[in-house]
């Protein structure tokens, strides 16, 4: 394999830098018991929210896709008398307050499901570590809640499965209104299909096959996505929003359906835009830049839910300023 090293990984992964900045500290950490959680972020570009009584099965169908870029959780555990000290990007957390925050839900759903463990003995340290912007449409939130979920699952030997370690973080994510598909797409990777929705296990994904690689020079190969965020939407404004949730799922009702017949990337990115406008979620200056994009990559097209736009496209020059470029991560969430 050609390309430069660092501590074993190419640096040209958009992984690396993250995994670098966390070996450095491993080292100081002692004989804590901790482990490392990429969730790889996931944006959605057209959705139908699917309503059920049971957080597992509720969720959304729709069409999205991943990101090299995303939440690296750093979960630590050793004794203590019950602390739980959550970060994010090196600062303590102190979102509006804890009943928010999908870090302390996913942890509360995991301790009134394992009653058996002495949390009250531990000292908890939970560290995300993102690179792609928060409330933006780039399903961050599912990311924390992946972290968590997983990474003290595996500290604590936690009789859970992948997906069901998962499932707890669309859990969090539900009962929070702070997403129904990310973590669904967050562990399927690549261009992630949801066909019917709930959380791993319950739910069913498939994905869109990637398109013959026009890069054969480079060993990553595929495609890249361009983005560029103006500000947030917050979630959970959208999702308990009634006439917002029916508007939306009017337009998206035979959207997969239409994929699903021709289940091409360009078709997503097409009915993507499609979505966004029908529903009114564009906006003239998210337009301005679509309009941008469009003409010179494969498609471009709002993320849900964020004033950011996105594109697809065979090579990462562009003529939107300020814009980001990320690869896609085909293998979706991991422990690493
Ligand atoms: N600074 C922060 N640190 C940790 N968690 C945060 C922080 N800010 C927000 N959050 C969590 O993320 C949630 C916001 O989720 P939201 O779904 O709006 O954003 P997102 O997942 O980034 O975007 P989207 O779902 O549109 O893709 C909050 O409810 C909170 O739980
Ligand atoms: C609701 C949503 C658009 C928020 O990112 C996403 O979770 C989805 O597609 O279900």
């Amino acid at each position: 394999m050609e390309g430069i090293f660092l501590l074993g990984y190419p640096i040209n992964h958009g992984l690396n830098y993250l995994y670098y900045l966390f070996n450095c500290e491993y080292n100081k950490c002692g004989d804590k018991l901790q482990s490392l959680v990429f969730a790889p972020s996931h944006i959605t570009g057209f959705f139908e929210i699917i309503d059920h009584p049971h957080p597992m099965i509720r969720g959304s169908r729709g069409a999205g896709v991943v990101l090299d870029q995303g939440v690296l959780t750093r979960v630590e555990v050793c004794e203590g008398n019950g602390e739980i000290i959550i970060k994010t990007n090196g600062n303590i957390n102190d979102y509006h307050s804890r009943e928010d925050s999908v870090t302390y839900k996913t942890l509360d759903l995991l301790k009134k499901q394992f009653t058996e463990i002495e949390w009250s003995n531990l000292h908890i340290t939970i560290n995300h570590e993102l690179n792609v912007p928060l409330e933006a449409g780039f399903g961050a939130s599912a990311g924390f809640a992946l972290g968590t979920s997983l990474g003290l699952s595996q500290i604590l030997k936690l009789p859970l499965t992948f997906n069901q370690a998962a499932a707890v973080a669309h859990n969090a994510e539900v009962l929070l209104s702070t997403g129904l598909g990310d973590v669904m797409g967050s562990m399927v990777g690549g261009f992630p299909l949801r066909i019917e929705p709930g959380a791993p296990g319950f739910g069913k994904a498939d994905k869109l096959l990637p398109p013959e690689n026009p890069r054969k020079d480079t060993d990553e190969g595929g495609l890249f996505i361009i983005f560029k965020s103006l500000g947030t939407i917050e979630t959970s404004s959208v999702l308990t929003d009634p006439v917002k949730t029916n508007k939306l799922n009017s337009v998206a009702r035979d959207m997969l359906q239409r994929l699903m017949l021709k289940p091409q990337v360009t078709h997503f990115m097409d009915l993507s835009l499609e979505f966004a406008q029908k529903t009114g979620f564009i906006d003239p200056e998210i337009m301005e830049m679509v309009d941008v994009l469009k003409d010179e990559t494969m498609g471009a097209s709002m993320a849900m839910l964020g004033r950011t736009v996105f594109a697809i496209s065979s090579t990462p020059d562009n003529s939107l300023e300020g814009s980001g470029v990320a690869r896609i991560d085909h293998c979706g969430c991991r422990i690493i």
